[in-house]
């Protein structure tokens, strides 16, 4: 279904509800730039670690589209486990998962309220961005704890730059996007203040301290078109 959510007055923020969640695939696919390419890059570099029955976790796993694509592309059975809060997003990723006759274990929780036990991949696209500072570090520090030696996780933000002109530049840059993508500016102005205090982006380089200072050896940026990024980070 096309993505008109924000094409009425709207005076809640921004929420994963059911209008939403209906419209998801779309949303994402014309709201992220180069969603699919960054998708496509993701599952390749996990895929070139992960080895017969590991465990990988999707936090923020939405409808499943990265689950499912992950599993299609992998040559090892994989251990599959999404997690989200947002009983919408799971009643569709459990349709679509049955769909594609991919095994994942849903679970319906908040991040911060489940283990991520012997896990060699955690994925999370676009979703700590989502979670308050301070409970975003803190869950990265948990995602650290309970990654296996070596393992690895990787992830994309929204991010801004600390250099103002720039950083205007990148929000124009992105609003011509999404008037490409058949948006008005209606629809992108009431859906900017419904993301407002909900959506908190850091800037690239507050992202890569987050990782270093949790523990992780190393964080690439493997993806990036102006405000939006995808890192890779590795475990020793
Ligand atoms: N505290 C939380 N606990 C659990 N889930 C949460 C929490 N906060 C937000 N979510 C969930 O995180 C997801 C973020 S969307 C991820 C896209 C996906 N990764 C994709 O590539 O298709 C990104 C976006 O819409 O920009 C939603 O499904 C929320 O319900
Ligand atoms: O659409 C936006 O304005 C965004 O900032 C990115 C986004 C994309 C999909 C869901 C939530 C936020």
């Amino acid at each position: 279904m096309i993505d008109k959510v924000f094409n009425k007055s709207i005076t809640k923020q921004f929420e994963f509800d059911e209008e939403v969640a209906s419209v998801f695939d779309d949303m994402l696919n014309r709201s992220v730039p180069f969603y699919k390419e960054m998708q496509r890059l993701s599952i390749n570099f996990a895929c070139n670690f992960l080895n017969e029955n590991d465990k990988v976790y999707d936090l923020g796993c939405s409808t499943a589209s990265t689950l499912i694509e992950l599993s299609k592309h992998c040559i090892h059975n994989l251990q599959l486990i999404g997690i989200d809060n947002s009983e919408a997003m799971l009643n569709r990723a459990s349709k679509k998962a049955k769909a594609f006759g991919v095994d994942i274990n849903l679970i319906n929780a908040d991040l911060h309220d489940v283990s991520y036990d012997d896990a060699k991949l955690i994925l999370s696209n676009y979703t700590l961005q989502f979670i308050r500072p301070l409970q975003r570090e803190k869950l990265v520090k948990k995602i650290y704890d309970s990654l296996q030696e070596k393992g690895i996780f990787i992830f994309s933000e929204k991010v801004i730059s600390s250099n103002s002109t720039l950083n205007k530049q990148s929000i124009d840059e992105y609003y011509e996007f999404k008037k490409t993508q058949g948006y008005s500016e209606f629809e992108i102005s009431q859906k900017r203040e419904a993301l407002e205090n909900v959506l908190i982006p850091y800037t690239e380089e507050e992202n890569k301290k987050m990782i270093l200072d949790a523990g992780f050896s190393h964080c690439e940026t493997i993806f990036k078109w102006v405000n939006f990024a995808t890192f890779i980070a590795i475990k020793k």
